[in-house]
């Protein structure tokens, strides 16, 4: 009787064990402003929303920013090995498509234009073995709800912070490579034909500074990413401010 009773006991810790896993489940269809349209997001953190989007970019678009990447490589080296260059839909209007799904997952302004756009162009950046990219904020400090360096450039002084990063993985890496946020104990890994998203500033205006990351060092392999930079003034009905100080983004979750 009381190994039945143990039995029971023990199927119904699974059972907890298997909700309690379900719970954790981070994956899920999202929706788009296009009905049919529904967005892979992997939520990697919640406060604040850090996710991975899986399937945004394909082959055609990914060897494009790679073969623009290889062109424009301008021996710029930042931190230790990590060439970047930048091209835009202006110039290469196949981009234009990719712009325009940042803005139907995001809901954000995505255009570029000109350095007064509501978001910059692609960068694209390569790491070869060794390369990474050291703890940083993408936020310029210039918010235009809040205060800035009044000697700000003018293009900033117009467009405002950098509200949100979209990057897209262009490759896989065999090791190491991941993009790290370490106040928040969260990892993104990289994956070829995803991208990562999270907002740099708050609701009120504020940078936050808990989306500090870096790219962790290529231990085997090459790792390409591009990222799309979406400012602040496009999205002023986009993403609307808080009523209070310390008010949060309400974000899907399902
Ligand atoms: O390569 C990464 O994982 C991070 C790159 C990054 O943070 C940046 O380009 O601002
Ligand atoms: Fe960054």
């Amino acid at each position: 009787m009381a190994s039945e009773k143990n039995k029971i006991f023990i199927s119904f810790f699974y059972e907890l064990q298997k909700i309690k896993k379900q719970s954790k489940l981070k994956c899920f269809n999202r929706d788009t402003r296009i009905p049919i349209y529904k967005s892979k997001e992997e939520v990697v953190n919640y406060f604040p929303r850090i996710s991975l989007f899986h399937d945004v970019i394909g082959e055609e678009h990914i060897s494009l920013l790679k073969e623009i990447g290889q062109m424009l490589v301008s021996n710029y080296v930042l931190f230790q090995i990590k060439p970047n260059s930048w091209a835009n839909e202006t110039t290469y209007r196949p981009l234009q498509k990719l712009t325009r799904r940042v803005s139907l997952i995001t809901g954000l302004q995505t255009k570029y234009k000109s350095l007064m756009s509501n978001s910059e162009q692609f960068q694209i950046i390569n790491y070869g073995v060794g390369g990474m990219y050291n703890p940083h904020v993408d936020n310029l400090g210039y918010s235009l709800l809040g205060f800035g360096n009044p000697h700000e450039t003018m293009e900033v002084q117009h467009t405002g912070d950098r509200t949100a990063t979209w990057m897209f993985y262009l490759s896989d890496v065999r090791a190491g490579g991941a993009t790290v946020f370490p106040q928040l104990k969260a990892r993104v890994p990289v994956v070829k034909g995803a991208a990562a998203f999270w907002y740099n500033i708050k609701l009120n205006g504020d940078p936050d500074d808990r989306t500090r990351h870096a790219g962790c060092p290529v231990l085997l392999g090459s790792k390409w990413v591009s990222n799309k930079w979406i400012r602040e003034s496009g999205q002023v009905l986009k993403r609307l401010c808080g009523l209070h100080k310390d008010a949060i983004e309400i974000l899907p979750t399902k």
